[in-house]
């Protein structure tokens, strides 16, 4: 196992760096963010960490460019703008963050690694990262986190353990969320799925926990870790992440032997296929609506 490189020194980018550096994944961790100061600031208390805990995961600060050599590359940039959405908020970082996912692909063109997306709207991210950089292995974090936060969910509403109860979320990391309802079980039977119930608690809980603590970090950090390790071939086993399915980029299952990704949809009842039609539909228009506004950053300032 190689490096691990981050990009973005922000809350999320903090949390997955970190979240690295204690689970000892990778021998070296390259961070990089807007200014060479966030860079170096982070690798510094990064280092501490590794230095308090032992781990042998060793932090530097570097430049886009320098990620080519990592095994894996985690996006967590943010352009500053104030979201004022009330709906569709992840839509709300669209336009922004746009013109830095462009930047950071065009220089990271030829990159064979594994590339992780967490900038929302993270499907649309996800699709424009691939599509600049040509990269082969782009995967989009955030219907992961749905499922895991379904699974949560629903187990607290039945009063069962969340490893009991197997079930999807698909779609878009966003309103278009798809619960997988019809094929959700619980202890391997079909499972009663208080719908309103659960769509309430995916709809709110991520503004909640930014209502109390800003940012909506851990989570993500678990889940790209989760990720991470199917992704480079540690495990075996199922992620939900955004990649390319039947020309569409959505989120969908993907079950992951050896690195290697297999998409493996659930079956879905006519209501759950027509919600997915119309997700698909919705991310295509949002996608061909990205077009490149103002100048393009400049990556090579990225550090
Ligand atoms: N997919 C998910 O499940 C999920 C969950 C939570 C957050 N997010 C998204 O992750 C992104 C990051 O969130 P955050 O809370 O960490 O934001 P943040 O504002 O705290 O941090 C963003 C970081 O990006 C850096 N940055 C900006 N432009 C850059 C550039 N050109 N090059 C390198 N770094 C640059 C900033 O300096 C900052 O350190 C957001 O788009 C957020 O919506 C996604």
């Amino acid at each position: 196992m190689g490096s691990v490189g981050v990009v973005g020194a922000g809350a999320v980018g903090q949390t997955v760096a970190a979240t690295l550096v204690a689970s000892g994944i990778c021998p070296r961790l390259l961070v990089v963010s807007r200014t060479v100061e966030q860079a170096r600031a982070l690798a510094a208390d990064l280092d501490d960490m590794r230095q308090t805990t032992g781990s042998p995961v060793q932090p530097e600060a570097r430049r886009v460019a320098d990620l080519i050599g990592c095994h894996a590359v985690v996006v967590a940039v943010r352009a500053a703008f104030t979201n004022t959405r009330a709906a569709d908020v992840r839509m709300g970082g669209a336009l922004t963050n746009a013109p830095v996912i462009r930047a950071l692909a065009t220089t990271l063109r030829g990159y064979q690694g594994t590339v992780l997306v967490v900038t929302n709207p993270v499907d649309l991210m996800t699709r424009l990262f691939a599509e600049t950089s040509g990269c082969p292995r782009v995967y989009g974090i955030g219907s992961n986190l749905d499922s895991a936060r379904y699974r949560l969910t629903l187990a607290h509403l039945l009063d069962v353990p969340a490893t009991t109860v197997h079930g999807h979320v698909i779609g878009e990391h966003g309103d278009g969320a798809v619960v997988c309802a019809s094929s959700t079980t619980v202890n391997g039977t079909p499972a009663a799925v208080p719908l309103a119930e659960v769509r309430a608690e995916l709809r709110t809980r991520p503004g909640q926990i930014s209502a109390g603590v800003g940012r909506t970090r851990s989570g993500p950090a678990g889940a790209v870790l989760s990720t991470l390790r199917k992704a480079l071939g540690l495990v075996d086993g199922t992620e939900e992440l955004t990649a390319e399915h039947r020309g569409d980029w959505l989120g969908i299952p993907l079950r992951f032997t050896a690195g290697q990704p297999v998409a493996c949809l659930p079956a879905l009842n006519a209501d759950e296929d027509a919600q997915l039609a119309a997700t698909a539909t919705k991310l295509r228009d949002a996608y061909q609506a990205l077009r490149p506004s103002g100048p393009t950053p400049n990556s090579q300032e990225t550090t």
